[in-house]
């Protein structure tokens, strides 16, 4: 039996492809909103995921206490809500295996969303599923590759085994901490990136940006214990690659609505706006030089434009590459 916690576009992305591709596998998805579960229920889909069908034998629910008794359980809500569904339904999570599927840093504390899990239940065991991936495309059963990463070699096994399909591709890894901080920092660079592009200012500057945002994120995930290997793989490149060049992306169209000068809707997830700013925390906490974070939390928080932005990023020291 699988869990899916969440019912936004990812949490429905996953379950409906790990339901549909395997008839021995049954999942169960939770949704905190009642009316919606049950729509979701009856009617068979949901405007999260427009044109697709919710397979036979997903149950859509929205009552913690029919929680299945076994098997991984994959959190799918955002960043800055992790703690507080851990919190209220700790009874029902601690000594579960628990996926991560939340891309970001904790902006109250600076943590990845695995250190956040070990906080509130210490028991749990926890994994992380991340890496380049847009929800409409494994509805769809396009291919896909990710990772899975759990400190326990033979639990990241088994969880791969679980939670594969035929185009859901999934890599085990035992670097947590490199498999988060990839798909977290990614975003921030993707927000920098969209302004780039949204201002007009073209893709080669869009190509600077992405590479020296590798060399930001590369920093971090040093100091902070990762592996290199991992970030050069498919949660940090790869993910940087797709989420930097893609108007899919909300991160990336939030950055180019900011480089237009145009609002953006504040109901839609962007995981990098509160992530640059816990970034940029940590960074001058760890006296990292990550100029590209820097200039992307004066762009979230209103105080730089991207023309001062951009020239702030230009008028650096020469340096070597
Ligand atoms: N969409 C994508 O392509 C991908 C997303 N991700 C990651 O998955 C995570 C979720 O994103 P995504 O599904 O797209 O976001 P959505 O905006 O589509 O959905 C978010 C879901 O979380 C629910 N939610 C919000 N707060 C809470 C809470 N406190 N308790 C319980 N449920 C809550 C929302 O419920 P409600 O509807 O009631 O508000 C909604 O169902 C993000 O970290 C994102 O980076 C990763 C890879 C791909
Ligand atoms: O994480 C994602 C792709 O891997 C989804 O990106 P956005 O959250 O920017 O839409």
């Amino acid at each position: 039996m699988i869990s899916v916690l969440g019912a936004g576009a990812f949490g429905t992305a996953l379950a409906v492809s790990m339901q549909r591709e395997s008839d021995a596998r049954t999942v169960w998805l939770w949704g905190r909103n009642a009316d919606v579960m049950a729509q979701m229920q009856a009617s068979r889909e949901t405007p999260r995921l427009p044109g697709v069908s919710l397979p036979d034998g997903l149950t859509c629910a929205s009552d913690m206490a029919s929680l299945p008794a076994h098997g991984p359980i994959l959190l799918a809500t955002p960043m800055q809500t992790l703690r507080a569904l851990l919190t209220t339904h700790a009874a029902q999570l601690s000594h579960r295996t628990l996926v991560i599927c939340c891309k970001g840093i904790e902006l109250s504390s600076g943590l990845r969303a695995s250190e956040v899990l070990a906080e509130v239940l210490p028991d749990a065991t926890p994994a992380t599923l991340t890496g380049p991936s847009f929800a409409a495309d494994i509805a769809r059963g396009l291919p896909t590759a990710l990772t899975l990463a759990c400190g326990d070699a033979n639990c990241a096994e088994t969880l791969q085994n679980q939670l594969s399909t035929h185009s859901l591709r999934l890599y085990s890894s035992t670097d947590i901490i490199g498999a988060e901080l990839g798909g977290a920092l990614k975003n921030v660079i993707a927000i920098a990136c969209g302004a780039a592009i949204g201002a007009g200012l073209g893709e080669s500057a869009r190509a600077a940006l992405l590479t020296r945002g590798y060399a930001e994120m590369q920093r971090m995930a040093a100091a902070l214990g990762a592996q290199p290997e991992t970030l050069a793989g498919l949660s940090g490149f790869g993910d940087l690659t797709l989420t930097c060049t893609s108007e899919q992306s909300r991160n990336y169209r939030f950055g180019a609505s900011i480089g237009r000068g145009e609002a953006f809707d504040p109901a839609v997830t962007v995981e990098g706006a509160a992530t640059a700013r816990a970034t940029h925390d940590v960074a001058k906490r760890l006296n990292l030089d990550m100029p590209i974070t820097a200039v992307v939390t004066g762009l979230v928080e209103a105080r730089l434009d991207v023309a001062t932005a951009m020239d702030m990023l230009l008028s650096r020291p020469l340096k070597k590459e």
